[in-house]
């Protein structure tokens, strides 16, 4: 460990270290401790000469990245997930997102045409669709004071993955006890925990406890779901086949091309995919493309809450493109939402929903600054703190300027990076950002955006946003905001 010690030695944060513990004390609390102890680390990393810090779990040594060069660089070279990633195996089996660099290269490979443009046509028809669902639950709430906008958003998400994937009707939004919703929830929430509880790390404590049990059923139930699907699939598409009655008209419903299908004709291994590979890939851009677009959609309206000025822009962006008309979004309005684009990307820049991500160090990086990163050791890029480094982002780093995505182009190509960066970054990054483009822009128009109701001496503009950390990065307070319906108000603009 000499090498870990002299890298430590240049690092220096100011930040203890225990014996035994490291700095995993920053940790101990709830998910709120959680997140402040990722800020508290970004911050000092902004701080250092090279925007690094150390940090000690335990045992283990990590590099906190708060500098996007450094990132940039291992995230081209290191390309394999931190062991601490394995414990989502339970739910994904060998699902891209955390699998070996030799699982998830040629996976990488059949899933980037899945979500290609001519794709992305489809699906948007499914945004649009299931928008107005939410529209109509939204309606039964507007005008009566504060809502939790997340449960909406995660439920419209839901609706629009589970359509997309799998071709299948959750219907989450206007009933939320499907038992597939329950197992997911839950699974999820249970990975949380876990991931937060350096105790419960070991397989061996973990695996004889009884929610590992109550997990594998839930888990269980899920890829038997999905199995069930599959199966359906491949007998429908084999009949379809025979038929020859397979349609190329992309505009409506009926030639809708789902994830599930465009996996299964992928041609994968030796005889296309097996089962479970279509299997695991669909847990993984189900998990993965839900919450993180609903977190998303969550934050740029809790800020359309907080910067009215804001709001009014796209507004009028909105009727400029859509006049006074509330139909649906279509492919040649997207690039003319270009201030919308400017307030999710500002957003997604001081509220990234995946504020920290971390690669293993498996053969020794000299970074750009000449610092030597050691194998054996990981890196965590600090997204939260490369939005946030004054050295990219100026003076006013910490406000929220959506115009600062129009006015100049970005000073590094990693100074953003919400989708991560690099051969491992998102795959969904266009589909995420249509969705949320056609959600908001479906929201914007039919009300106005208002701060919760809150105690007289809390400013909602001023008062900062609390933030917890559960596999993503939320606002503690639930998205509370208040709906008014714009047809009754529309004068005061
Ligand atoms: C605002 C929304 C989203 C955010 C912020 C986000 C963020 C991320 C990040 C940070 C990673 C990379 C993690 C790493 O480098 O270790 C990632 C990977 C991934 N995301 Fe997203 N994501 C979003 C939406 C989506 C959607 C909608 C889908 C699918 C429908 C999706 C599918 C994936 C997949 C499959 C990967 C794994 C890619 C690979 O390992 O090759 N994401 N996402």
């Amino acid at each position: 460990k000499r090498d870990i010690y002299a890298l430590e030695k240049q690092l220096r944060s100011g930040l203890r270290s225990l014996p035994f513990l490291g700095h995993g004390y920053l940790f101990f609390g709830n998910n709120q401790t959680l997140m402040k102890a990722f800020q508290r680390l970004g911050r000092a990393a902004i701080k250092n000469e090279h925007g690094l810090c150390p940090l000690w779990i335990g045992t283990k040594f990590y590099t906190v990245m708060a500098d996007c060069e450094a990132a940039d660089f291992v995230l081209k070279t290191a390309l394999a997930k931190d062991d601490i990633m394995k414990m989502a195996t339970l739910f994904l089996g060998n699902g891209s997102i955390f699998a070996p660099v030799p699982i998830w290269k040629p996976r990488r490979r059949v899933l980037i045409p899945t979500f290609g443009t001519k794709n992305m046509k489809h699906f948007l028809w499914i945004f649009n669709k299931q928008s107005n669902v939410l529209t109509e639950q939204l309606d039964k709430v507007a005008g009566s004071g504060t809502v939790s906008i997340w449960r909406y958003y995660t439920a419209y998400t839901m609706d629009s993955i589970a359509e997309a994937t799998l071709g299948y009707q959750m219907h989450a939004q206007t009933n939320s006890g499907h038992p597939f919703l329950q197992a997911f929830d839950t699974g999820l929430e249970q990975c949380a925990i876990r991931l937060c509880s350096p105790w419960l790390h070991s397989d061996v404590v973990y695996h004889n406890l009884p929610i590992y049990k109550k997990l594998v059923a839930m888990k269980n139930y899920m890829w038997g779901f999905l199995k069930e699907l599959i199966d359906t699939k491949r007998k429908e598409m084999k009949k379809a086949e025979k038929n020859k009655q397979e349609t190329n008209d992309c505009d409506s419903n009926e030639s809708m091309t789902t994830f599930l299908e465009l996996l299964i004709r992928s041609p994968g291994a030796d005889d296309g995919y097996t089962d479970t590979e279509v299997l695991e890939e669909l847990m993984v851009i189900m998990i993965a493309g839900n919450d993180t677009s609903a977190v998303g959609s969550s934050f740029v309206t809790l800020m359309f809450a907080r910067h009215p000025d804001v709001q009014e822009k796209v507004l009028e962006e909105l009727q400029q493109v859509f006049g006074e008309s509330d139909r649906p979004v279509s492919s040649k309005d997207l690039p003319r939402l270009k201030y919308l684009d400017a307030v999710i990307k500002e957003t997604l820049r001081l509220y990234p929903p995946v504020p920290v991500t971390t690669r293993k160090i498996e053969k020794e990086i000299i970074l750009p600054s000449g610092i030597k990163l050691i194998p054996g050791t990981g890196a965590l890029m600090n997204i939260w703190a490369i939005h946030r480094n004054p050295r990219q982002w100026g003076d006013d780093a910490e406000q929220f300027r959506p115009e600062r995505f129009l006015d100049s182009p970005l000073k590094h190509p990693a100074a953003f990076m919400p989708f991560s960066h690099g051969p491992r970054n998102c795959v969904g990054y266009q589909f995420a950002m249509t969705s949320m483009k056609t959600v908001l822009s479906s929201v914007l128009r039919r009300y106005k955006i208002l701060p919760a109701e809150h105690s007289p001496h809390s400013q909602p503009s001023i008062r900062p946003i609390r933030l917890k950390f559960d596999l993503m990065m939320k606002d503690v307070d639930g998205f509370q905001i208040q709906l008014e319906h714009r047809s009754k108000q529309r004068h005061s603009y």
